[in-house]
């Protein structure tokens, strides 16, 4: 796959298959880079549109995903063969990218969020054993219409968590209501940070975030010293133009 010209942070293309091409490609190229590097991909995934953008465009690109730690960036508290499970919609791509359940760093069964969380904190730890703050490689994240990313909701407690690495929420506005999230602090410690989203229906949250600027939690993903990427088709970018 050839590598993206992605010289701007918003990349507005034509349609969902140049959203899921550019993504992609980004992808292939991070992943060869850090891979040549440092000899691991540390990806952490979104739930929602995002997982079929990633079954679409991961099979077609040149890496070695035997080298691949896969992270979620939230996962919802359900049973793994639940439809709501992020892991669970993943789980396909293990036969098609020649995978092993092993390479997904996923939320403990049969427990309650909270616990969830302070395990999965701990599974998120083992893993960047050199870092104060756990360094992602790339974040793939989502944003909800309602401005939402991860399981960060406008107005809600968790925008504010500083200390938490991973975080649990038992009143997701969106169900299920219960869910494990990644902090700001981690998201923002991530070498890239990247949205992924087509669509009308997002249109209007992407005027407010990246032309208005309001206080969103998808406005607060500004990676330190890292790099945000935007990529979304023409209906969700109509207001930018
Ligand atoms: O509930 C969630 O929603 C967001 C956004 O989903 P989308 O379908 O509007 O793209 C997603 O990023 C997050 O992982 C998920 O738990």
């Amino acid at each position: 796959m050839s590598v993206p010209t992605l010289d701007k942070s918003v990349n507005i293309v034509k349609n969902r298959d140049q959203v899921v091409t550019t993504l992609a490609s980004l992808i292939e190229q991070v992943s060869n880079d850090r891979i040549q590097k440092h000899s691991v991909f540390n990806i952490g995934v979104s739930g929602g549109s995002l997982v079929a953008f990633l079954k679409e465009g991961l099979p077609k690109i040149q890496t070695d995903f035997g080298k691949w730690r896969i992270f979620f960036c939230d996962e919802r508290v359900v049973p793994e063969d639940s439809p709501d499970s992020t892991y669970g919609q993943y789980k396909q791509l293990i036969s098609a990218l020649n995978l092993k359940e092993n390479q997904f760093v996923t939320i403990k069964q049969g427990v309650s969020a909270q616990e969830a969380a302070e395990d999965y904190v701990r599974k998120v730890a083992q893993q960047f054993p050199q870092d104060a703050i756990p360094k992602f490689d790339m974040l793939l994240l989502g944003m909800g219409p309602d401005g939402h990313t991860c399981s960060l909701f406008p107005g809600h407690k968790l925008l504010e968590e500083r200390s938490k690495w991973v975080a649990a929420i038992t009143d997701s506005p969106k169900p299920p209501p219960s869910r494990v999230t990644l902090t700001f602090p981690v998201i923002n410690n991530a070498l890239y940070c990247v949205f992924a989203l087509c669509g009308k229906e997002k249109a209007d949250m992407v005027k407010r975030i990246l032309v208005d600027g309001e206080d969103l939690p998808a406005t607060r993903v500004k990676p330190n010293g890292g790099t945000l990427v935007w990529i979304m088709d023409e209906e969700a970018g109509k207001y930018l133009k």
